[in-house]
């Protein structure tokens, strides 16, 4: 099947010199493609333009997009700006620090940092909170015998990220809710009416920050809750300018967002990854036998190197953050080519993820890249997280879970004398942006 970009818009233009690819509807540019079908039209925009291309992003305008791998050096360039993130989802994601630069945005970081670090998962005893909650639902599936997995994996997350914050059971369904209307403002048009997306978006997220400051205020009370609040609610008050109320909650409020798609989305790939090539379920089952339980802290993760590798090519292949969005603040050599301040840019991790200056035979999903290599795991090597400054705060935590997840699954399965089969097509109705994902119907079962 072709792209979906607009047949009637095939003139070759040039922008500050860089060619603007063709085919951008009014209104969307050329969104549908880039949803539908971004891995392809970033390889045809770089076979007939070159390295340096503009795409058309809808309302949130044109991005410079630099397929030279040099691009990925920008997200640590201290002339490059994330404050352009705002601009694009402001309801979600202002006064956030993914969107702050410098002194702004290292003071909030500094204060969530330690708590996501292996050794403040591993004293706020997170493996342990979060064993269980998998094992219990790895256990449902294996007694279903079938599930549509993005909703399970997508549901799972959900109720490990709140058990994180130390949101208390029976909240839970409120949340639910809640949270499903907060995500509606990913695409809700600029009408502020009652009953549309944006007015009820906006009432879910005001509902959602009266809690977390609820929350805050108990943390600091030394009421009993548990999770990562109270570690992060002190490290902010320790902080030399202490920071205020607004700006924790708006962080938090973050970390729900940040830590639910992206990790939903990578189980999902596993389970079906797993499901379409048996010599990796049979790795997994021994790796699992030879552990024998779900690893809870992260000094055990060195026991389950199968899962690990699992992690990080499921991670390779199926990038969850596809695109990163930034602004040059002055004038920049990029590649061959000077940049002009003022310049959006797009550094598209999907395509470096897979990229074969990058990676040997890049489409194949091979384990041994991980199993076999010797030398540390380099910044390049985990690109999926970004680098730099804001290098992704959740990296010790979905590398716990998601390997928590594997062994779960494998002993249960294996237990029961079952494994993942897949029931439907992979290719059809994935998804490339906001953030990535597989086709939300398809179904994996397990006998
Ligand atoms: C597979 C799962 C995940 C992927 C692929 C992923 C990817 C990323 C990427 C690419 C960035 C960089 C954004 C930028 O440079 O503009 C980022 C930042 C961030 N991530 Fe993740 N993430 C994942 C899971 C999580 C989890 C579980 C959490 C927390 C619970 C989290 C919290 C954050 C936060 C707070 C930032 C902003 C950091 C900053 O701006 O300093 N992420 N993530």
């Amino acid at each position: 099947m072709d792209m979906l970009l607009n047949p009637l818009n095939r003139r070759h233009r040039l922008r500050y010199d860089i060619p603007v690819v063709p085919g951008a509807f009014p209104l969307v540019g050329h969104l549908p493609a880039i949803v539908g079908d971004l891995p392809r039209l970033l390889r045809r925009a770089e076979r007939t333009l070159g390295s340096h291309f503009w795409l058309d992003f809808g309302p949130a305008g044109q991005l410079m997009t630099c397929v030279d791998p040099a691009a990925f050096a920008l997200l640590r360039h201290k002339d490059v700006s994330s404050a352009l993130i705002e601009e694009i989802a402001p309801e979600l994601l202002g006064g956030t620090l993914v969107a702050q630069d410098g002194g702004a945005h290292r003071q909030a970081r500094d204060a969530i940092k330690a708590a996501f670090l292996p050794k403040g998962l591993t004293q706020a005893g997170i493996g342990d909170l979060f064993a269980p909650v998998i094992r219990a639902r790895v256990q449902a599936w294996r007694d279903r015998g079938d599930v549509t997995i993005l909703r399970e994996t997508g549901d799972l997350m959900l109720k490990l990220i709140f058990s994180l914050m130390g949101i208390p059971a029976q909240d839970l369904p409120g949340w639910h809710r809640k949270y499903r209307q907060l995500l509606q403002l990913i695409v809700a048009p600029p009408i502020d009416l009652p009953g549309l997306p944006l007015r009820r978006g906006r009432a879910a997220r005001d509902w959602i920050d009266a809690q977390l400051r609820q929350f805050v205020r108990d943390a600091r009370a030394h009421a009993a809750r548990t999770g990562l609040i109270n570690d992060m609610v002190s490290a902010f008050d320790r902080s030399d300018d202490a920071l205020s109320d607004d700006v924790l909650v708006a962080n938090i409020r973050l970390l729900l967002l940040g830590g639910h798609e992206t990790t939903a989305s990578t189980m999902a790939w596993m389970v079906i990854e797993l499901a379409r090539q048996p010599v990796l379920w049979d790795a997994l089952v021994e790796e699992a036998q030879r552990v024998g339980a779900v690893p809870t802290r992260h000094a055990d993760l060195a026991q389950c190197p199968v899962a690990e590798a699992l992690f990080r090519e499921t991670l390779r292949l199926h990038p969850a953050v596809t695109l990163l969005p930034r602004r040059a603040l002055q004038e920049l050599q990029l590649g061959q080519r000077r940049i002009p301040a003022g310049t959006h840019l797009c550094i598209p991790l999907l395509h470096f993820s897979t990229s074969a200056l990058l990676h040997e035979a890049p489409d194949q999903f091979r384990l041994a890249r991980w199993l076999q290599r010797t030398e540390p795991i380099r910044p390049v090597d985990m690109l999926q997280f970004g680098t730099g400054p804001h290098v992704c705060i959740g990296y010790h935590l979905v590398w716990l879970e998601l390997v928590q997840f594997c062994i779960a699954l494998a002993l249960t399965m294996h237990k029961a004398g079952v494994r993942p089969r897949l029931l439907s097509g992979v290719e059809k109705g994935r998804r490339y942006y906001p953030t990535a994902q597989p086709s939300m119907t398809i179904r994996i079962g397990f006998s």
